[in-house]
């Protein structure tokens, strides 16, 4: 059993005015770690008071009648799959190690069709409709800049489509893609609730199924952990060196890492309920998980970094591999792979992203 150290130091890199440098570091902290801050920025960044709005809108959702949330239940299917409410321990991430399911709720948000929520919302979320499809568009501009500078690190060939060989992957004007924007909330846990910290956890050890994460989350709400290659769990910071603008933290998921032979990390990470009186309070983290379009295959991005790349063996097994059990020669879809992927996590059915 891993056990827990106190504190990682994951880079902080600016991408606002790409370089060979930033690139390069780009790519060795997503090798290294899977994890990556990028600095909030004007021109690659998310303005603090679109992050602040959306945590304001989270909280007064969650807070809101457990009939009010029903309503929109991922279960009721009729925002189509993964789309939705989760109740408390509705998802099991690491089914393996969990005797119950995640300490936590979710609301998943699908891509807007033509400015428009295509899925049900609750009653607070009706007013903020186009307030959430302009987040949601903000965090996808944001992981194509951070995409153009992975391609840009991995010099990838421009014959073959060079710094866009991702972002034109990512093009929410070609057709659709499994994307959700999820508000997550976990809500605290008294010392007397029927807590077993031996078993019980907030968000189960798991990676990410998309190409890239972006995860905001709040001053004094600790609680994520990665684990680190020498199997150990290491606490990401929430705003590692204090700065008025906090960082934006970034993820490696499965279909990047696919695309590079593992030469990119998707990094396994958790949630944990912290041990002193940060237990007592709620935690709220925003995930946005970007997925290439759905029809975009995951056979090896054309970079010789990747050809020469030999490491990833045991990281590609890990996610589950690039092709089709039993289909020779035959490359995944992305929609293919976030099928296989979707539900292998839930009792219930399909949900996350
Ligand atoms: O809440 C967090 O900080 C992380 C959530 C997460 O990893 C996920 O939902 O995939
Ligand atoms: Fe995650």
């Amino acid at each position: 059993m891993p056990h827990s150290t106190p504190s990682l130091q994951i880079p902080v890199i600016d991408i606002s005015s790409p370089s060979v440098d930033a690139a390069r570091q780009l790519v060795n902290a997503a090798s290294e770690y899977g994890f990556i801050f990028v600095r909030n920025t004007d021109k690659a960044g998310i303005p603090d008071a679109d992050i602040d709005g959306m945590f304001e809108l989270s909280k007064s959702f969650f807070q809101s009648p457990v009939e009010v949330k029903e309503r929109c239940s991922i279960n009721s299917n009729e925002g189509g799959k993964n789309r939705g409410w989760l109740g408390m321990g509705v998802e099991t991430l690491d089914p393996g190690k969990q005797k119950r399911g995640d300490f936590k709720e979710a609301f998943n948000i699908g891509e807007y069709v033509d400015g428009k929520a295509d899925q049900p919302l609750p009653a607070p979320l009706i007013p903020a409709e186009t307030q959430i499809g302009r987040f949601q568009e903000q965090c996808h501009r944001l992981c194509n800049q951070v995409l153009e500078v992975f391609a840009q690190g991995l010099e990838i060939d421009s014959a073959e489509g060079g710094s866009s060989w991702f972002s034109a992957r990512h093009d929410r004007t070609l057709g659709p893609s499994g994307s959700i924007l999820r508000l997550l909330y976990y809500p605290s846990v008294p010392p007397s609730a029927s807590y077993d910290p031996e078993t019980d956890i907030r968000a189960g050890a798991h990676s990410d199924y998309g190409s890239v994460t972006l995860l905001f989350q709040r001053p004094g709400q600790p609680g994520l952990e990665i684990l680190t290659p020498a199997c150990e769990w290491a606490a990401v910071p929430v705003n590692p060196h204090d700065e008025a603008r906090p960082p934006i933290l970034v993820n490696i998921g499965d279909v990047l890492s696919y695309w590079t032979n593992g030469l990119l990390r998707s990094t396994v990470h958790r949630v944990i309920v912290p041990k002193d009186s940060q237990a007592e309070e709620d935690r709220y983290s925003i995930a946005y998980f970007c997925h290439p379009l759905d029809e975009a295959e995951l056979a090896a991005v054309p970079s010789e970094a990747v050809k020469n790349f030999d490491g990833g063996e045991k990281e590609l097994r890990r996610v589950g591999g690039g092709r089709l059990p039993g289909v020779e020669g035959k490359v995944l879809t992305a929609k293919e792979h976030l099928d296989r992927r979707l539900g292998a996590t839930y009792g219930l059915g399909d949900a996350k992203a």
